[in-house]
């Protein structure tokens, strides 16, 4: 699978509707951001997206889901963990096997932080989890990425060196962003979403940064 093509999804808290219902058909190319303001339904909507397409996605959720006393290598390692016998995942947690110890060092030099291999995470700063969490994704090299917000405390050039390597790695992707130029560089179809449902739907090389502001 590299689409999907989901319909009826909905979500409500306290009996309230956050989300939906609502149909987001993805193609395999399609590399999407999901814009529209705080409290819209970006994280509900990805949260309901990852339900459905589980382990053929990649996730990068926006509380990153770490385990802090865990070195950044377990961490990303993690992200292989349902593709390991168990006997494989318990002797990497004690001696990880050379080859997965360079596939996550070649990982982490990508973005910039290969020192960092036997740190625990928390030890880190915001950024530096954040970019654990991207390299857990891209260790995971599913057909599909969700992440939501995954450049929210990077600063500008790290920020751009990740949605590089994120587009780049995932050929279909959904991605929920704050930055409107940023979503209009690096994904090719922008969905605008307000009050739980899509207001918007449009190829970025259709619309302008002031297109999408009407959603704020
Ligand atoms: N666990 C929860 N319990 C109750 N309400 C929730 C919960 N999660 C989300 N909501 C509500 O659902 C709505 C959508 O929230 P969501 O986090 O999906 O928005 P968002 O667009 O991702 O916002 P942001 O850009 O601030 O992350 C909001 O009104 C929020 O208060």
């Amino acid at each position: 699978m590299a689409g999907f093509d989901l319909s009826g999804l909905t979500a409500s808290f306290g009996g309230e509707r956050v989300i939906g219902p609502l149909t987001l058909n993805v193609k395999e190319g399609d590399q999407v951001a999901l814009v529209g303001k705080s409290g819209a339904g970006k994280s509900t909507l990805i949260r309901l997206i990852h339900q459905r397409v589980d382990r053929e996605s990649s996730l990068v959720p926006q509380d990153l889901g770490l385990v802090n006393a865990l070195p950044v290598f377990h961490n990303v390692f993690m992200g292989q963990l349902d593709k390991h016998a168990t006997w494989y995942n318990t002797v990497t947690l004690v001696r990880p096997f050379k080859q997965d110890r360079k596939q996550v060092l070649e990982l982490l030099d990508a973005l910039r932080m290969s020192e960092k291999l036997w740190i625990p995470t928390a030890s880190l700063s915001g950024g530096q989890r954040q970019r654990v969490a991207i390299a857990r994704a891209l260790y995971r090299n599913a057909p599909v990425l969700l992440a939501d917000e995954p450049i929210s405390a990077l600063d500008g050039p790290m920020a751009h060196l990740v949605m590089q390597l994120l587009t780049d790695r995932f050929n279909t992707s959904v991605i929920a962003m704050h930055d409107v130029n940023m979503a209009m560089k690096y994904c090719n179809r922008i969905v605008g979403i307000q009050d739980g449902q899509v207001a918007l739907d449009e190829p970025a090389d259709q619309l302008v940064a002031s297109d999408i502001m009407s959603l704020y």
